[in-house]
């Protein structure tokens, strides 16, 4: 059962991994289980010539992503799905006139009854982003007199603060914002929306949520893979604007926020605004140099066998500088935060795949257990937001016996002791809530710009010779020297042991 409207998806680089790989089985997924309308039709859009019937086998009937599915004997729900997607071929270039696109959408329109309300997902390199939005205005097709009309944008939303104004301004000619959907799939993850839920949905957490019960906070974001088909793009990014931009700060802006009025969109995403800008912005070059780090990995061994280096990986200048590791210590400009560091990294060839944020409690005011084993500091939140998705609080207990021994002990929730209730994929959510016109998990012009405001200050930084480029052997918690980061506050919390045989750590430049 859905209460989401008939309507036709138009995918623009349908031909795309994204497409393939993340798309079409979530919405495969969403009909699965019964939440797309009656009449839905997607159309793939992009250069390549394929017919209908190509496309579904690609993106459908063939597709290694749903290979699972086709095996488990859902193959009657994979044709029934097969038939409800199409392709047309946009000819030699994205910039062009859209009017054989406008006919197919208009057939597909009449024909299944979608009810001029159509979706459409920018899925190309990002430069082509305000061609297209541009075409499709020219044909009409972004008029709501005769039913809605949203357009969804892929990452990233520029490469620093004077594109994405470009990009915004550029989208705006043809789209309202309220039209607009920015994608950041870290927010259709269920443990990130559930910070909103810790926070505000319980009493227990929000009064000590400030400066005079917390000491610091520390948010990690590490993956175990290199950057592996994604050189190319990478190369050109690196890990502050392929995470930490985005992801990391929306992360951030919920830690931050002042609980909204209420939980609608605006209300949610004026409070993320006013948390981002209050991010203190680093502007000297000594300020930068303290509170940053950057690096990459190098070769090295695991378990006997070679991992290769970012600078052997496909697609990426043998020469780059491109950090494939960033760690930022920052503070937050308000009331509530002040004075409060915040310790955030993230990196490409850790030890293993892990998301969380830690608030670390400060030492009671009066500790009268001083000498018990505790040293006060051991009061921990800790929000899995991946894998083992849950919470935990560590504090400290009597250890039974004479005196008042103490010793620390867990409070430890999984989500997947909950019921059967089966978790979205980010891309499922994410799609559903565009469909259904709820923009609260996509991010607002003004939060990407105020994102990029924090951020751009700290590239241009790194393009001077100030700036060093550290290496740190794939399979480690990156370089030694993050440690220096969050000194006089004990280390990192590292999830798991380094890898490599033999753990290095260089300058690169
Ligand atoms: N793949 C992923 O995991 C993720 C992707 N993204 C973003 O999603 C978007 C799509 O990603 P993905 O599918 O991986 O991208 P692809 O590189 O696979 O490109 C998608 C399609 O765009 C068209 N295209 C590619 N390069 C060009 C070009 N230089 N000029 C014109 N058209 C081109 C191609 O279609 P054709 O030639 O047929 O027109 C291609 O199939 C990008 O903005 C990416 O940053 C975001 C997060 C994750
Ligand atoms: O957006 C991106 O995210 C992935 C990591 O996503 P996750 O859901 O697996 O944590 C990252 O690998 C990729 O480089 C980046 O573009």
């Amino acid at each position: 059962m859905t209460n989401t409207e008939n309507q036709l998806l138009i995918i623009f680089g349908a031909s795309g991994d994204l497409t393939a790989r993340k798309l079409v089985p979530a919405l495969f997924n969403l009909y699965k289980n019964g939440h797309l309308p009656e009449n839905f039709v997607v159309l793939g859009a992009s250069r390549s010539n394929l017919s209908d019937e190509d496309f579904r086998r690609r993106v459908v009937l063939e597709s290694k992503y749903l290979e699972e599915e086709i095996k488990n004997g859902t193959s009657k729900a994979i044709q029934t799905f097969s038939g409800k997607i199409f392709y047309t071929d946009l000819g030699k270039e994205y910039d062009t006139d859209y009017s054989d696109l406008a006919e197919r959408i208009s057939e597909l329109n009449s024909r299944f009854q979608t009810d001029n309300n159509y979706i459409f997902y920018l899925s190309t390199p990002p430069s082509l982003y305000e061609a297209i939005a541009k075409n499709i205005c020219e044909q009409g097709l972004a008029s709501e007199k005769n039913g809605w009309k949203r357009l969804i944008v892929e990452k990233p939303f520029g490469y620093s603060l004077e594109s994405a104004r470009q990009l915004n301004d550029g989208l705006h000619e043809y789209f309202k914002e309220s039209q607009i959907y920015r994608i950041d799939h870290y927010l259709g993850k269920e443990t990130v929306q559930n910070l909103l839920v810790t926070r505000f949905a319980n009493s227990i957490f929000e009064p000590l949520w400030n400066r005079n019960y917390i000491h610091h906070v520390e948010i990690t974001n590490a993956e175990s893979g290199g950057v592996e088909k994604r050189g190319g793009y990478y190369d050109k990014s690196g890990a502050l604007r392929d995470m930490f931009q985005n992801h990391l700060l929306q992360i951030v802006s919920l830690v931050v926020m002042e609980p909204p009025i209420g939980a609608d969109a605006e209300e949610i995403r004026n409070e993320k605004v006013k948390a981002l800008k209050s991010l203190r912005i680093m502007r000297d070059d000594k300020t930068l140099r303290e509170n940053t780090i950057r690096a990459q990995y190098v070769s090295s061994m695991i378990g006997g066998k070679k991992v290769k280096g970012y600078r052997e990986e496909e697609g990426v200048d043998p020469e780059s500088t491109t950090e494939t590791y960033a760690a930022i210590k920052f503070f937050v400009d308000n009331w509530r935060w002040a004075d409060v560091p915040f310790y955030v990294r993230t990196a490409k060839r850790m030890p293993t795949k892990v998301t969380e944020v830690v608030v670390h409690f400060k030492t009671p005011h009066h500790h009268i257990f001083k000498d018990s084993g505790m040293n006060g500091k051991d009061n921990k939140l800790v929000i899995r937001i991946q894998p083992d998705e849950g919470i935990l609080i560590k504090f400290g207990v009597k250890v039974p016996g004479q005196g008042f021994k103490v010793e620390r002990a867990n409070l430890d929730f999984y989500y997947s002791s909950l019921a059967e209730t089966r978790v979205m994929e980010a891309y499922e959510r994410l799609l559903l809530d565009a469909m259904q016109g709820d923009a609260t998990l996509y991010a607002r012009a003004d939060e990407v710009e105020a994102a990029w405001e924090f951020v751009d200050p700290i590239l241009e930084y790194w393009k001077t010779s100030d700036s060093k480029v550290y290496g740190y052997s794939a399979g480690v918690w990156g370089p030694e020297n993050a440690d220096e980061l969050i000194e006089g506050l004990g280390m990192w919390r590292n999830p798991g042991a380094n890898l490599a045989d033999n753990p290095g750590f260089c300058v690169i430049c």
